[in-house]
């Protein structure tokens, strides 16, 4: 495939972001291709989470401007980008704890309707990919596993059938065998040929995951290249870079 001719899924030129009264983030240049997962890594407080919003429309940019699938989407509210198929799960995962593992997945097909009316039934294809949810489609969320809610949160993400999408910290506050667990559907998800943009603090879940890394420190770039840079100890080289 020549790179030149395929059009990158998300183009991301030259944003500042702000938070409160600051700017956190300066400078941000990257773009997410058509299958590709981009992790985008850092120390706490480097800015990731800055930068992801101000893709997504959740926090402000004082310049620069995001592209998805070569539409201008710099100036849309959340809402719009979402509409257009940039899905973002949050951190918190923001579900709805007394509602069932249905009806939360049925909240994220809103998304789809309002985008493709009359896409044929996304909840099968989340049920193909995931069938713990299936098991327990009638049971609240709030009474699912931290990596059970995780996937719960993509589920619904995923049954908006996203453009990209975009992951903040999918293993934060996880245990161990949970962080596996999620690393694990993560990698189904990459062999079904979806762009993402995977936010990640854990370096072992980023490089068994990641295509290509963009490392972030205090709110600029301060890498950006593939598992072959980092030299025979990636964990090692991918570290040092987070202080
Ligand atoms: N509402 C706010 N007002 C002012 N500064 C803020 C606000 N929210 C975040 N910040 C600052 O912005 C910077 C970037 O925060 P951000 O949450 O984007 O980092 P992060 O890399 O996602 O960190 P973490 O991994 O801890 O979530 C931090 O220095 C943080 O203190």
């Amino acid at each position: 495939m020549n790179a030149k001719t395929v059009e990158p899924v998300l183009q991301v030129e030259s944003v500042n972001a702000i938070r409160g009264n600051s700017t956190v983030v300066r400078d941000i240049s990257f773009t997410v291709n058509p299958g590709e997962v981009l992790g985008l890594l850092g120390a706490n407080g480097a800015g990731k989470t800055t930068i992801v919003d101000a893709i997504s429309g959740f926090a402000r940019k004082e310049c620069g401007t995001v592209r998805l699938l070569g539409q201008d989407i710099s100036r849309l509210s959340p809402f719009r980008t979402a509409h257009l198929g940039l899905l973002q799960v949050s951190q918190d995962r923001e579900l709805f704890g007394a509602l069932s593992v249905e009806d939360n997945l049925m909240l994220g097909e809103q998304a789809l309707t309002k985008r493709r009316p009359g896409r044929p039934d996304g909840l099968e294809r989340v049920f193909t990919l995931f069938p713990r949810l299936k098991d327990r489609r009638n049971q609240r969320a709030n009474s699912l596993s931290g990596g059970e809610q995780q996937m719960l949160a993509i589920g619904r993400a995923l049954i908006g059938d996203p453009v990209l999408l975009v992951l903040d910290e999918p293993t934060s506050g996880l245990a161990p065998v949970l962080v596996k667990e999620v690393a694990e559907f993560l990698a189904l998800m990459r062999g079904d040929g979806l762009s993402i943009l995977l936010v990640e603090q854990n370096i072992d879940v980023a490089l068994e995951l990641c295509d290509r890394f963009m490392v972030v420190r205090n709110g600029e770039t301060v890498f950006e290249g593939v598992r072959d840079d980092f030299g025979k100890d990636p964990v090692a080289a991918l570290g040092a870079l987070y202080v």
